[in-house]
């Protein structure tokens, strides 16, 4: 059951164009930032103007209809009207609908961002002036630990998924593992988005209420009545040097066992997204997306929304995509249950934002951290495992994955 924290208020937004805001990061709060950027473009929050929180299976559908509410009784200047300006709020979901993680959706006091060279300020109910960089923190480093998923234990929870597989139980799991570490009295957050926004500027860099990463994959995007996404499964390490690179490349894209995978993740979006949308198309074969620490397969969704969906109605009927629960649904879920020792908290739930008209951006939060408010920093990262799949390998394949969160921990 969802229990909004507060009262839907009233809100009085104002948006207006200023010059040129430089780099986000450094207007942020070093210790509680709110960020959705990728490639330099986006959104950052300074304050809180409202916080709605939800919980349980309604999570996401009580937001959108918290959402629509909320926009009844608000007013709003926005003479720009382009993603990200106007009324918006940050969001990130818990995972599963039993998980203790409280999800949210927070209205920032000031919203600061730009797109395509036009930077805008957004006030909601305040005058507050323009805010201004802040110097870095001290820099520190912290090693992340295995958590209470050993690799031992996530070799044999492999092996266990596999068993299951063959048994006929489930087709794809989704097993995931954690690293702990803790930061030191002041750190600041701001240092990790820079390192990850940085080493990963294609991918969606985030930090809402202590729950930071850089993703790259889009659950989905609402734009002026198109609907997109971004669908990533299957994974190889980058190769040493070119020959290598291209050859691991070539290898991910003909590998049966990975274009599996990736049918799973691309039959589930697409299934999802039909009743909302026409036209829905993705190309016939997925294409290799190159990051810095691996390549994975992709494929890119686009349709026309045909039902007036906003994005928290969609993200609420795509997730968990088979990308990061398992085929079938259910089935998957319950055996993440079973053998992963860990809530999974707002891992791999949506994060992203919701504009006034419904529209929105929405990254799946991989390659991801929470920061509790004592400063205990939990990761996740995982891989689904299908007919076919070696533990050893699912666990490399982590490793790989821990990667981005790692270096910009150390
Ligand atoms: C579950 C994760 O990645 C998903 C997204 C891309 C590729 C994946 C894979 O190849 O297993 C996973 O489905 C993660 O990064 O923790």
């Amino acid at each position: 059951m969802s229990t909004p924290a507060g009262s839907i208020a009233h809100l009085a937004v104002e948006t207006a164009v200023i010059d040129d805001i430089g780099p986000l990061i450094p207007l942020l709060d070093p210790r509680d930032p709110l960020l959705f950027i990728r490639r330099g473009q986006g959104i950052a929050g300074i304050g809180e103007a409202l916080r709605l929180e939800f919980t349980g299976p309604t999570r996401m559908t009580d937001a959108a209809a918290a959402w629509r509410e909320l926009l009844a009784a608000a007013s709003i200047v926005d003479p720009l009207g382009i993603p990200g300006t106007g009324l918006v709020a940050l969001g990130s979901f818990a995972f599963s609908e039993h998980s203790a993680a409280t999800s949210v959706l927070i209205v920032p006091s000031v919203i600061v961002g730009r797109r395509n060279g036009v930077s805008w300020i957004t006030r909601v109910n305040t005058d507050a002036p323009r805010p201004q960089p802040r110097a870095f923190g001290a820099e520190y480093r912290i090693s992340l630990l295995p958590g209470s998923m050993t690799a031992d234990s996530f070799l044999a929870a492999v092996d266990t998924a596999l068993e299951r597989i063959h048994a006929g139980d489930v087709r794809k799991v989704v097993l995931a593992r954690d690293l702990v570490g803790h930061l030191p009295e002041g750190a600041d957050l701001r240092l990790v988005l820079a390192s990850l926004s940085l080493g990963y500027p294609d991918c969606f860099t985030f930090a809402v209420n202590g729950f930071i990463g850089s993703s790259p994959e889009t659950l989905v995007r609402v734009d002026a009545g198109t609907v997109s996404a971004r669908v990533l499964a299957g994974t190889i390490s980058r190769g040493a040097d070119a020959q290598a690179d291209h050859d691991a490349a070539v290898s991910l894209a003909t590998s049966t066992k990975d274009l599996d995978e990736h049918q799973y993740a691309l039959t589930s979006v697409l299934t999802a997204l039909a009743p909302h949308s026409s036209t829905l198309a993705t190309s016939d074969q997925p294409f290799t997306l190159k990051l810095p620490n691996l390549w994975h397969l992709a494929s890119d969704v686009a349709g026309t929304l045909s039902d007036g969906s906003t994005s928290l109605d969609l993200i609420a009927a795509l997730h968990p995509t088979a990308a990061v629960a398992g085929a079938p649904t259910q089935a998957a879920l319950d055996l993440i249950h079973e053998l992963e020792p860990f809530d999974r908290g707002r891992y791999a739930g949506p994060v992203g934002w919701v504009g006034a008209n419904g529209d929105g951006e929405w990254a799946v939060a991989l390659r991801s951290a929470h920061v509790s408010a004592t400063g205990r920093v939990t990761a996740y990262a995982g891989g689904g495992i299908v007919d076919g799949s070696v533990a050893a390998r699912e666990l490399a394949e982590t490793k790989m994955k821990f990667r981005p969160i790692v270096e910009a921990f150390n």
